[in-house]
């Protein structure tokens, strides 16, 4: 009998980030901050002979828009448990532009799978299996830090038993999207990663308005902003509406009144919601 087990984590927008790197995945990773997103990745994980992953994207009335095969972090963390099982992912956020997708499926999917196969892992362990297949496969650093809870979040040692603060303001978020910016490509770059570090701002921001103003100073210094993300910027400088860019994606994000609005003259605008809580599991049927 095919049973399965589903679970949830909220993706992840960093605002700004610097690598540490460590001697191995478990001392690797980011400071930075974030906002953890209440738009993530749903995995339903249920027995099988063999390993299968399908990472699906919905809009927001469940129409599917995309069904794709394959997951190598997925399918690494698989394979480090032991396990074969067939998994889906399910988003709504384009993948790979800058939302952490890649650290919500693998919590959502080894949280299922811990579920299923009845292994006993606690929050600490499926985090650090998590990490340790964005560290292996340069999918991220420090998202997985970031998605253990909510909020507005700021890292300021690497990796997830890292120091976290969170603060949790009410504040509506918009995204805009022009598609991905491949991580491994900027975090695997020497060049890219010393200018980003020097880029990196001191200190954790203590409201909303003070992270957007860090986020944009690092953005402007990083070298990272394409054209089409600066056009956007310029625009909400003009309309007085904070925003950045999505690290690391080709996207803006932004807060309150007015974002919506300037957004919408560039790309749809994505409303977004500051997350409570972190990955977790949701159900477990026979
Ligand atoms: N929803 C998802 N389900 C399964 N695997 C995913 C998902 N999103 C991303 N990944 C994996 O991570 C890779 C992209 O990583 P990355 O560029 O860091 O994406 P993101 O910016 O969305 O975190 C994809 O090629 C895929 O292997
Ligand atoms: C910015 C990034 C290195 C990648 O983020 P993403 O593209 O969303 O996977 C992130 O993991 C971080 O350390 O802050």
């Amino acid at each position: 009998m095919v049973r399965t087990a589903v679970a949830f984590s909220p993706g992840h927008i960093s605002g700004y980030f610097m690598k540490v790197a460590g001697e191995s995945p478990a001392t690797t990773g980011s400071l930075g901050a974030g906002i953890v997103i209440e738009e993530g990745v749903v995995a339903s994980v249920s027995t099988s002979d063999v390993t299968e992953v399908v990472v699906g994207r919905n809009d927001e009335k469940g129409t599917v828009l995309s069904e794709t095969a394959g997951s190598p972090p997925v399918e690494y963390a698989l394979e480090r448990l032991g396990v074969n099982a067939r998994v889906e992912t399910r988003c709504s956020l384009p993948i790979g532009a800058g939302f952490g997708l890649s650290a919500a499926a693998l919590l959502a999917s080894i949280t299922a799978v811990d579920a299923l196969f009845d292994l006993g892992m606690d929050r600490r362990e499926i985090a650090a299996l998590a990490h340790e297949a964005e560290v292996v496969h340069s999918t991220g650093l420090g998202d997985v830090a970031a998605c253990q809870g909510g909020g507005i979040v700021c890292r300021t040692t690497p990796g997830p038993e890292g120091e976290i603060r969170r603060f949790y303001p009410e504040e509506a978020i918009w995204a805009v999207s022009f598609g991905p910016l491949p991580t491994p490509e900027v975090i695997g770059s020497q060049a890219q990663i010393e200018r980003i570090a020097a880029a990196f701002p001191e200190g954790c921001p203590s409201d909303l308005p003070e992270f957007f103003r860090l986020s944009r100073a690092f953005a402007g210094r990083s070298g990272l902003v394409p054209p089409e993300v600066g056009a956007v910027l310029a625009a909400c400088d003009a309309a007085g509406v904070r925003a950045s860019m999505t690290m690391l994606g080709r996207g803006a994000f932004a807060a309150g009144d007015g974002a919506e609005e300037v957004f919408s003259r560039f790309a749809p605008p994505i409303p977004l919601h500051i997350a409570r809580e972190g990955f977790r599991l949701l159900e477990v049927r026979a």
